[in-house]
């Protein structure tokens, strides 16, 4: 009887991973709408006029006010004063309506509205901002694109605050538990959520045979309602949470700005925070590019428009069967008996293969690119498995950075040479990209729930937002970079297919090898102050 007493919500299991579901929804949602513009890079040239530094402008101001306001810093001591549940809605409320902003500045009736006209002549420089070379905006700049850069700020807030509430309430639920392996799959749908958005972005911008790039956002636009839902029925399910354990967690433990000193002067916490920074922006910002890099470098086969590979229904039969492969990917996680766990895994093996000449027959760059996540979404709660029973996260940190310079490279000097050879130059993407996607495994499944290891529990959340922080500086300057990289070494080439991507994919390497060299100090580190890193989260 006492024993059923003292049970709460997050003691049954049931409970505590529709909880994690509800959230890695939302976040799903939102990662969906991050990337929503990723896909379609050729389009915003010819239909609304961005070359690649207005397009990595817009990409890049996601960030913006997170890193030069210093939202997130708020957003952490929001969230840590406030709960993960207010904190959750807010993010939710936040993106939506950035989102709607980004919606009207790429919609048609923005074109040749008052708005468009007054954003032509203002905002072309920002004092302040400009001086530090910073700003947003640019003289030139197109006027959809400066509202979409305010829109996507907005949402940015939202998304940030949002992953760290996510964070945070994952500890809550698990903690003790399979945290790692709830965190794994979070990322995991958020991953299928990029392969949702490559697939369907286009999908939606060309449906019908007429073009309309706001028809991709307001895709996005309705899924970040249906995330609000899932937010809003979480907080129903973490305040009964409290109410069993008599957790007030705004009042408890009150944040104090003096936390904040506690957490940077941890060194281990500087280092997870650089190779974060490092590594993810060598992610990110190159999802944003990765279709259009594809298109450029692959030699495509126009598909006559009557062809069965044309149809839309061949769209969604292909992300039918990447949704099995994921599906399939992800369950053989779970399966305790071994025979149904390798029949899991071939089934998810087959279906990839299929969803792989699929792509191939539809000469599509973004259903190519989009098995990238797909492998993560498998191997990420894996990995996050592994490192709640048997530890090894720093290896893994060293390991995921070697796989990203090996990619890099990859793309710059070895898919070129495959250009003129359709399958040749096909085959070397796939690989690549999967491999990709193995890295981008095993970093996430091991950086973030190392965090908990650095600082006191009641000061997580704001050191998830100082890491965020951190690793915003490289999500707000590397996609500006890679557009400015493109054009100064593009100087004549006006057809947004036929781009070369050499050195912006040669910055991203170095990306990857200064991650290297961290995680590697980062091992000696946690040996030397016994930071536990290389320890398993469960004993
Ligand atoms: C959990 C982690 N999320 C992040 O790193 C976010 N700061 C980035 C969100 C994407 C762009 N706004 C991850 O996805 O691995």
């Amino acid at each position: 009887m006492t024993e059923e007493i003292r049970k709460t919500l997050r003691d049954s299991a049931a409970m505590r991973w529709t909880a994690l579901l509800l959230l890695a929804l939302a976040m799903f949602c939102a990662y969906i709408f991050v990337d929503i513009l990723s896909p379609i890079k050729d389009l915003m040239l010819t239909q609304r006029g961005w070359d690649s530094t207005a397009f990595g402008t817009m990409q890049g101001s996601e960030t913006f006010l997170n890193v030069f306001v210093f939202f997130l810093i708020f957003a952490g001591i929001i969230l840590d004063k406030m709960g993960v549940r207010f904190t959750a809605v807010l993010s939710g409320a936040v993106m939506l309506f950035g989102a709607l902003i980004k919606y009207y500045a790429v919609s048609e009736s923005f074109i040749g509205s008052g708005m468009e006209a007054w954003f032509t002549a203002h905002l072309n420089y920002i004092p302040g901002f400009d001086e530090l070379g910073v700003s947003p905006f640019y003289e030139g700049m197109p006027a959809s694109a400066k509202v979409a850069a305010i829109g996507f700020m907005i949402f940015g807030c939202g998304t940030e605050m949002g992953g760290i509430t996510v964070s945070r309430g994952i500890v809550k639920w698990f903690k003790g538990r399979e945290m790692a392996l709830a965190m794994g799959s979070e990322m995991a749908l958020a991953r299928l959520g990029v392969a949702t958005c490559m697939i369907f972005s286009p999908f939606f911008a060309k449906l019908g045979g007429s073009i309309d790039v706001s028809r991709s956002v307001a895709f996005g636009v309705v899924l970040l309602c249906i995330a609000l839902i899932m937010i809003i029925v979480y907080f129903f399910m973490d305040k009964k949470l409290d109410s069993q354990t008599h957790e007030e967690e705004e009042k408890d433990d009150p944040f104090k700005i003096s936390d904040l000193g506690k957490i940077l002067s941890s060194q281990g916490f500087w280092l997870v925070s650089l190779l974060c920074v490092l590594y993810y922006s060598a992610i990110f910002p190159f999802q944003k590019y990765a279709v259009n890099m594809l298109q450029c470098n692959l030699t495509f086969t126009a598909v006559p428009e009557d062809s069965f590979w044309a149809s839309s229904s061949v769209t969604i039969v292909q992300y039918v069967i990447m949704i099995i492969v994921a599906a399939g990917a992800f369950a053989s996680n779970f399966q305790k008996d071994k025979v149904r766990r390798v029949l899991f895994t071939v089934a998810s093996v087959v279906a990839l293969v299929v969803y792989c000449y699929m792509g191939y027959m539809r000469q599509s760059a973004e259903s190519i690119f989009a098995v990238f996540p797909l492998l993560a979404v498998g191997i990420t709660p894996i990995l996050g498995n592994y490192v709640d029973h048997k530890g090894k996260a720093a290896t893994m940190l060293v390991l995921g950075s070697l796989l990203l310079i090996f990619c890099h490279l990859t793309f710059a000097f070895i898919l070129p040479q495959f250009k003129g050879s359709e399958l040749g130059g096909v085959v070397v993407a796939y690989v690549t990209i999967l491999v990709l996607g193995a890295s981008f495994s095993l970093v996430p499944a091991a950086l973030w729930p190392s965090v908990p290891k650095l600082v006191e529990p009641k000061i997580i959340g704001s050191a998830y937002a100082l890491i965020f922080w951190i690793q915003n500086i490289g999500l707000w300057l590397f996609p500006l970079l890679i557009g400015k990289v493109l054009d100064k070494t593009n100087p004549n080439v006006t057809d947004p297919t036929q781009l070369n991507y050499t050195w912006p994919l040669v910055m991203l390497a170095m990306l990857g090898v200064a991650a290297f060299f961290i995680g590697l100090y980062l091992k000696v580190i946690d040996k030397r102050k016994g930071i536990g890193l290389e320890e398993p989260n469960i004993k």
